[in-house]
């Protein structure tokens, strides 16, 4: 096992890497340019402007050229594909900044799959999506199934692990499965990280703003993805986790989700973070 291997193996190493991620965003702001769906856009922006980064949702094709290349990091959601949409986020993607994918409902339609397959050869650092799009991608498959439930989830993020790895292997891209246990790979190492609570599936664009924090985490720690992504992933869950214990229900949780994100202090993060290297 290398070095940086055994190191991954400590909990309290992650807890570390967590807090150190998370008070670089606050003290960095990264410029996250968001070219998302319209459902996301709110939640998205908020988690990052929450987590101390700096949200820009520009999705006109004319301002790529003058604002993509001053941007920390580019996030690109198919989440409602149009397109007019496909061609700035072709550019966006090309414009030599690091860039995190989340293909939304990638199976719903051929235009939709093959926009992601487009996109993924665009080199993104991280893919993040829930157990079925992962599944769909890793595939190339349009859903023919009967439990295809378009934006959400028929499947457990185990059911996508070996997806997962496949498809970092033949993309390159580290690629997060999220769910009860949030996967992240880079086709060889495998991390878990189980924090979360599952009213945060209550939540529309809950993933949409996660791939956006990852995002964030990329733009501070662009050479180490993997590590970026689970990080995020982790935060982003204990976020929920502490926000649930003041909610009553989805609405509320959207909101101390939100609060949670910005109030995160070290020992929070350090004691409460669960991320593992799995064997
Ligand atoms: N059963 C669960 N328990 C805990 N956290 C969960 C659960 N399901 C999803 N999450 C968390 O909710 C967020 C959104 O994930 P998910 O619902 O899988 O994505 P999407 O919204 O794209 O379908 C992630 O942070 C994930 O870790
Ligand atoms: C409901 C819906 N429809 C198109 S995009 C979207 C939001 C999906 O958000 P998430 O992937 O985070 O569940
Ligand atoms: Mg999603």
């Amino acid at each position: 096992m290398d070095d940086g291997a055994k190191e991954q193996r400590d909990p309290a190493w992650w807890g570390r890497r967590a807090w150190s991620l998370l008070s670089a965003v606050r003290a960095r702001a990264p410029l996250v340019q968001c070219i998302t769906n319209l459902v996301s856009m709110d939640i998205a922006a908020n988690a990052l402007l929450a987590a101390g980064a700096s949200p820009a949702m520009v999705h006109s094709l004319r301002e790529v050229p003058d604002f993509t290349p001053r941007c920390d990091a580019v996030y690109v959601n198919v989440g409602t594909l149009s397109e007019d949409w496909l061609p700035s986020m072709r550019a966006a993607a090309s414009a030599g900044r690091p860039w995190v994918l989340d293909p939304v409902a990638a199976a719903a339609s051929g235009f939709r799959m093959e926009a992601c397959v487009e996109l993924l050869a665009l080199r993104p650092a991280v893919v993040r999506g829930n157990a079925s799009e992962i599944l769909a991608l890793a595939d190339r498959s349009v859903a023919a199934a009967s439990n295809f439930k378009g934006a959400d989830s028929s499947h457990e993020s185990m059911d996508a692990l070996e997806a997962a790895k496949a498809l970092a292997l033949s993309s390159g891209a580290v690629v997060a499965v999220s769910g009860a246990v949030d996967f992240i790979t880079n086709g060889e190492k495998v991390v878990g990280a189980s924090n979360g609570v599952p009213m945060m599936q209550k939540i529309t664009a809950t993933g949409c703003a996660v791939t956006a924090l990852i995002a964030a985490f990329v733009a501070i720690e662009p050479s180490d993805a993997l590590v970026a992504a689970a990080c995020a992933l982790a935060i982003f869950g204990l976020a929920g986790e502490i926000g649930m214990e003041s909610s009553k229900g989805p609405a509320s949780l959207r909101m101390h989700l939100i609060d949670t994100l910005y109030f995160l202090d070290e020992e929070m993060v350090t004691s409460r973070v669960r991320i593992a290297l799995r064997p």
